[in-house]
């Protein structure tokens, strides 16, 4: 089942006397319980194309479809995780995560429940009177993510949420990010710079080159769980870093 559909989207910035083509007539989509990744040169419009399917930017022309119907752009199920935590340093982890639930007219009832559990899925049971400054950069990136799934949403969109981590952090996150999808096994929308972490997630890889046109597709058959030490994907990384440079001559 196709969760979410990009059609015919095109984005241009600006005024008609300085105006900005990002893309034209853009399309991609993300199954139900798909891993997808946008990769492409910096400027190419990977975060345009998030903040479009979750309404922080208009869209110039075309439609976001939801399960098969076309939705006003944000109007549905989905939590945004950016590359930035973004948390609120004067409210506790637990309030930060009560405040989206608020957000999204959630019951009241629900709040208790929903924190307790989205924080022991990103293993910081202990942290919810904690206030976010006391935290390491990789939890707050967990709340971050924690927060972005308390509300249960059906799409994820990620922006590079651990291009700010040390690598070592970084390589928790990511396992983190590929438990928490195992067992929810929702669509995700992520966007990175990095091959290699793309190559370990992704189910499918998407990409963009600097004229904001879709330009190559790969599918990651590698069977999960996958290990990161594996070289096979080691391989496949080498493979695709090559076949994405030369296309991008
Ligand atoms: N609010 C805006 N007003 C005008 N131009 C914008 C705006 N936001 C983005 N742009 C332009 O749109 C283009 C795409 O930007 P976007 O941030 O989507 O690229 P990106 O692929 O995510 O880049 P990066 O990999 O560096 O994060 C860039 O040329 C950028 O300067």
């Amino acid at each position: 089942m196709t969760r979410l559909r990009v059609c015919e989207a095109t984005k241009r910035y600006g005024d008609t006397a300085e105006t900005i083509n990002v893309f034209t007539g853009l399309n991609l989509s993300v199954d139900a319980d798909e891993f997808v990744t946008l990769m492409g040169p910096s400027g190419c419009g990977k975060t345009t194309i998030l903040n479009i399917i979750s309404g922080l930017t208009p869209l110039t022309e075309g439609t976001v479809e939801f399960d098969d119907k076309p939705v006003a752009a944000g109007e549905f199920s989905f939590g945004y995780v950016f590359q930035e935590p973004r948390l609120l340093d004067w409210r506790t982890v637990g309030k930060n995560i009560e405040f989206v639930l608020r957000s999204a007219d959630i019951n009241a009832s629900e709040y208790d429940s929903r924190i307790d559990s989205v924080l022991r899925r990103v293993g910081l049971d202990d942290e919810r009177d904690s206030y976010p400054q006391r935290l390491s950069g990789g939890q707050r990136q967990r709340v971050n993510l924690a927060r972005a799934l308390a509300i249960e949403p059906e799409l994820l969109l990620m922006d590079e949420p651990f291009s700010s981590l040390d690598e070592v952090t970084a390589r928790h996150a990511r396992q983190d990010l590929l438990d928490v999808w195992y067992n929810t096994q929702k669509a995700v929308l992520f966007v990175t710079h990095d091959m290699s972490e793309a190559v370990a997630l992704s189910d499918r890889i998407l990409f963009i080159n600097k004229d904001g046109n879709l330009f190559d597709e790969v599918t990651i058959d590698h069977e999960r769980p996958r290990d990161f030490d594996d070289p096979a994907l080691r391989e496949t990384e080498a493979q695709l870093t090559h076949r994405f440079f030369e296309s991008l001559q």
